[in-house]
């Protein structure tokens, strides 16, 4: 069997009901193959050619719209708080100018969301940034400040140190645009959208069958599943699906319009976004 699409997924929990419930065999047959992944790395996959469409931060997204086209339907977003995404803070947010923050290597989103929120919203002109490994001990060693996302910042919010302020990029992001956010889309090269169409078509039925089926299931299997993984309670998880959305409607579109705007403006992305174009399965792509 030769191979089709290598799709990657990210490895944290907040993608899995787009995956939960797809026929792995079946699109193995179709010759895909999947690659779990951070976001970073599935970033830098589909940039060089070796991965073909994914789940990937939006930011990346933005960086290559040219070459890339958008699944409709489908992100990792949030209305409002997140509950994956934290500034972990020595200090109140408001104190954080002229101090140091330790970003994660595993994001692209949501760093730029934390130095847009605090250049743009807060007016800070002078907060240092280093990328480490998502480790909080070592990043708190060094810094005043870390931001840590998926899987890595769940598990440092149930054991932080009380005097360590805790504060949610989905919920800032709102509060300051009144958006929702979305920090994952599910993007595909466009060379590979036009070798394989129809296993293309099979998976994007397959990926939105799963988030169909995990939202009428109320994630019920799925956190079993995930807390033999890592534990936590059940009303936890539940909490964290029913903060969490996997659409993208023309209202997630124009919150990520408008991060990539900011983004633009204030030089952390070198291109005007122009059109996010979105394939579609039956008519040709269209461009919004
Ligand atoms: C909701 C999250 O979104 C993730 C954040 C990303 C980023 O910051 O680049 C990329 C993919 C998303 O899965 C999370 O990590 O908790």
């Amino acid at each position: 069997m030769t191979m089709s699409l290598v799709i990657g997924e990210i490895s944290y929990t907040n993608i899995l009901p787009l995956f939960y419930y797809i026929d792995r065999e079946r699109l193995a047959q179709m010759g895909c193959q999947f690659v779990h992944k951070v976001p970073a790395q599935l970033n830098e996959g589909m940039a060089e050619g070796t991965v073909d469409l994914g789940g990937i931060s939006s930011f990346a997204y933005g960086n290559n719209s040219n070459d890339y086209v958008l699944l409709p339907n489908l992100s990792v977003s949030s209305p409002k708080e997140v509950g994956s995404i934290f500034l972990f803070s020595k200090y109140p947010i408001t104190q954080l100018n002229g101090k140091s923050i330790a970003l994660t290597s595993s994001s692209a989103t949501s760093v730029n969301l934390l130095k847009m929120i605090l250049q743009k919203y807060y007016q800070f002109a002078d907060v240092h940034y280093e990328t480490a490994a998502p480790d909080f001990q070592e990043m708190m060693k060094r810094h005043d400040a870390c931001l840590l996302i998926g899987d890595d910042a769940i598990m440092t919010s149930w054991h932080k140190p009380d005097n360590i302020h805790q504060y949610d990029l989905g919920a800032l992001w709102h509060h300051f645009t009144g958006f929702p956010m979305t920090y994952a889309v599910f993007a595909v090269r466009k060379a590979a959208w036009e070798q394989h169409p129809q296993v293309l078509a099979e998976l994007y039925h397959q990926l939105l069958h799963s988030k169909n089926t995990s939202l009428v299931n109320q994630y019920e299997e799925m956190i079993a599943s995930i807390r033999l993984q890592l534990g936590g309670t059940k009303t936890f998880w539940k909490q964290y699906f029913s903060g969490l959305n996997h659409d993208l409607t023309e209202r997630h579109l124009e919150g990520l319009r408008h991060y990539f705007d900011t983004a633009f403006e204030l030089g952390f992305l070198l291109n005007k976004v122009e059109k996010m174009t979105l394939w579609s399965p039956t008519k040709h792509c269209h461009s919004v």
